[in-house]
């Protein structure tokens, strides 16, 4: 039977990529990516944007929304500081147990944790259920109009503190112009462009950076 492209990315890890190094997840999935099949991972050029970001605010607690094969989950998962915390969120299933043998893969299980469901379901209970307090990052990167309605749900569950960054991908492509007003104009929002290009393409796209400020 047809093989998927979620399995196909999981395959190219499996054959190209050692067990327990993340690094080398990363690199086999962007190699895949850019000479065998375009996918919608964040990829290496604005990945090296994400990974200076998740440097410079070493965060304890990250939330990700919108897991895919979970290249950008093991991503971040490999820079982070020794007992910090990652939750993904991922409502299909099918891409669920890819990225869960991605995750298994790069050896971040202890790092990760992979919640499947819908974001506006799962963050309303994100206290009670998985006794979280805030997130110090935000990686958004599902559905590209649901960026705004799960940032105003975030802040109004108290998930946001002083300080907490929102990272968003493909703010121009696809592009996501009410996310991009709402964080540009708000007096709540410190937020800054960093232009790079659509993963694998010579394509116009970035990331948007937004501190809240409280
Ligand atoms: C809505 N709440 C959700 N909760 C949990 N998981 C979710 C939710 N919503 C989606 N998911 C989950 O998050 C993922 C969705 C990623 C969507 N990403 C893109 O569409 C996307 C598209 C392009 C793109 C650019 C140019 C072009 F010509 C074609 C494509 C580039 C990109 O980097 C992207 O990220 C996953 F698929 C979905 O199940
Ligand atoms: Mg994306």
């Amino acid at each position: 039977t047809q093989s998927t492209r979620p399995q196909r990315i999981l395959g190219a890890v499996q054959q190209n990529a050692t067990r327990g190094d993340p690094r080398s997840v990363v690199r086999a999935i962007d190699q895949y990516c850019r000479n065998q099949e375009w996918a919608m991972n964040v990829g290496d050029e604005k990945g090296c944007i994400l990974d200076s970001v998740v440097s410079e605010v070493n965060p304890a607690t990250v939330l990700e929304l919108g897991t895919y094969c979970g290249y950008s989950t093991v991503r971040i998962a490999s820079l982070l500081p020794p007992h910090a915390k990652l939750i993904t969120l991922e409502f299909n299933p099918e891409f669920a147990v890819i990225a869960r043998q991605v995750i298994a893969w790069a050896g971040l299980e202890d790092k990760i944790q992979l919640v499947e469901g819908a974001s506006g379901d799962l963050i309303p209970k994100m206290k009670e259920q998985f006794g979280v307090e805030t997130f110090d990052l935000v990686f958004l990167d599902h559905w590209k109009d649901r960026y705004l309605p799960d940032t105003k749900l975030m802040e109004e569950c108290g998930l946001l503190r002083k300080g907490s960054v929102l990272l968003a991908d493909n703010v121009i492509c696809p592009g996501t112009p009410d996310y991009l007003e709402f964080v540009r104009s708000s007096p709540r929002y410190e937020s800054q462009y960093f232009k790079s290009h659509l993963e694998y393409t010579k394509v116009e796209d970035g990331l948007e950076k937004s501190v809240f400020l409280g």
